[in-house]
């Protein structure tokens, strides 16, 4: 590994973006490296490199942005974001540091979005007729993010993708095909790349408007949660239903907007009976890295088995895919707007690609609600009050979201039982692995779910 590999390789597991935590990196190789601002060889220049990061039985792409200055001269704000210090190919040493945080670089990457011209297979590309205003440097997002955001002043925010998969990034081209909608910020340009080996344009990074003075889903509704707990009420009705009732609606609006604008199709029964077997495989893949969930094995399957027996074929869509209450924000008049439309970071984009059941979303969104009230729970383990209150506040408000999702003209989750109580143990799967690997202190809260089937009611027979 050269000098900036070995500094990488050290570095990259540290970040909060990287997805392959837990295993050790037995090498790190910059594939592609491009510059794409430079204040001339006294000044800061930015670099996007993309780098693959080798690990026992797996390897990954990851677009990290790097900040040089001549050695000595970084600012202090900047000293905490140092990664190293690597000899330029002129013999002068620089010093490289995560770009993110300086916004001398960052007000000039947004300055390229409004001259847009290609710097060595990087295109800077913005919708047609669009003027970029610039003047303002970015800020970083410092919420749970599998990606790294920017925003600039009240007008953008830049999305930086950091697991690169080769090909288009679904996260734009869902916001692209729901343009104009009242409930998506609306998209106003992206960076691209050529890939070495892949035939169509992989996806860098989306500039999107940013909408002021939201508040986040899920920072709203854990709030009411534990307003309502810490009165000890046992009132199930929450000042949050309203909002959930009105993200219901506003999910079957979002996906009826896809389903007139992109592709869709029906599954046969036999597709459907298969795609019981994907979750099958996906429990077992998932109990063999988290031992813990092995024993509740037999209940996650028997609802499988119930999904393979549906005897109606399935319709399917695009979908958000990895809907939760931290992909909503609720905006100053009071309406909902849906972010990240990217599907789970870990999946490759092909898969994420193709269309699914509506109900997936559904379902996991009613996870979020359930992840709420086992968030309150996670240091009161023995607290049967609270937990009898948390519980309540997530039947009502679930109860809320899918009587706005039917309400909408979406279909009716009480009428779909088994296919909802499929997808929400294929999702509450999903985040044991996801927990495990990037929250372990969070891992109770799907298990328990898991362990109390409170995911979704069962299905009557
Ligand atoms: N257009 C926007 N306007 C306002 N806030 C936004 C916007 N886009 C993202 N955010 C904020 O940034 C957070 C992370 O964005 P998101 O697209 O979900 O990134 P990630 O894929 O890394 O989770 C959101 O939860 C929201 O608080
Ligand atoms: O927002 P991302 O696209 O990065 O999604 C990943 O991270 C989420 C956590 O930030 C994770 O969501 C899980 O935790 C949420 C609370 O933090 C909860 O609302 C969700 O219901 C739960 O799934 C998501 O699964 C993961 O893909």
């Amino acid at each position: 590994m050269s000098q900036l590999e070995e500094l990488l390789a050290v570095w990259i597991p540290r970040q909060r973006w990287f997805s392959g935590k837990g295993i050790p990196i037995q090498q790190i190789r910059v594939e592609s490296r491009h510059t794409l601002v430079s204040a001339g060889p006294e000044g800061p220049d930015l670099n996007l490199l993309v780098v693959r990061a080798g690990q026992r039985g797996r390897s990954s792409r990851y677009q990290v942005l790097l900040g040089s200055r001549p050695s000595r001269s970084l600012p202090a704000d900047l000293a905490g974001t140092a990664i190293g210090v690597c000899q330029s190919p002129g013999g002068r040493s620089r010093v490289i540091y995560d770009a993110a945080h300086d916004t001398q670089l960052t007000a000039m990457l947004l300055e390229r979005f409004a001259a847009p011209a290609a710097a060595g297979g990087v295109r800077f590309r913005t919708l047609r007729g669009e003027r970029i205003r610039t003047g303002s440097a970015g800020r970083l997002l410092t919420g749970e993010q599998s990606n790294t955001s920017l925003v600039f002043g009240e007008d953008y925010v830049l999305k930086t993708f950091r697991r690169v998969w080769p090909g288009p990034n679904p996260d734009l081209e869902l916001n692209r095909a729901l343009y104009g909608s009242p409930y998506v910020a609306r998209p106003c340009g992206w960076i691209e790349a050529d890939l070495p080996g892949y035939a169509e344009a992989t996806t860098l990074a989306m500039l999107q408007d940013y909408i002021p003075g939201a508040s986040d889903g899920w920072v709203l509704a854990t709030a009411d949660a534990e307003a309502l707990t810490r009165g000890g009420g046992r009132e199930a009705e929450t000042s949050f239903t309203g909002d959930a009732a009105l993200l219901g609606r506003t999910t079957a609006e979002v996906h009826s907007a896809l389903a007139r604008t992109l592709p869709t199709d029906v599954l046969s029964v036999t597709a459907v009976a298969e795609l019981a077997d994907a979750m099958v495989e996906r429990l077992a893949m998932a109990s063999a890295e988290v031992p813990e969930l092995a024993e509740h094995a037999p209940r996650v399957m028997e609802a499988y088995a119930d999904f393979a027996r549906v005897d109606e074929p399935l319709p399917i869509q695009r979908v958000h895919g990895d809907y939760h209450l931290g992909q909503v924000i609720r905006t100053r008049s009071g309406g909902w707007v849906l972010l990240d439309f990217e599907g789970e970071p870990n999946v490759s984009v092909a898969e994420r690609r193709r269309p699914s059941s509506p109900l997936r979303d559904v379902a996991g969104m009613l996870r979020s609600f359930d992840y709420a009230a086992g968030y309150l729970l996670v240091g009161h383990p023995d607290d049967e009050e609270l937990e009898w209150s948390a519980r309540a506040w997530a039947r009502a408000n679930r109860e809320a979201f899918c009587r706005g999702y039917a309400d909408g003209g979406g279909a009716d989750p009480e009428k779909h039982l088994a296919v909802l109580r499929a997808f929400e143990f294929d999702k509450a799967v999903y985040e044991v692995l996801y927990e495990a690997r990037n929250r372990p202190h969070w891992l109770r809260v799907p298990l328990e779910s898991i362990a109390s089937a409170a995911v979704a009611p069962p299905v009557p027979r």
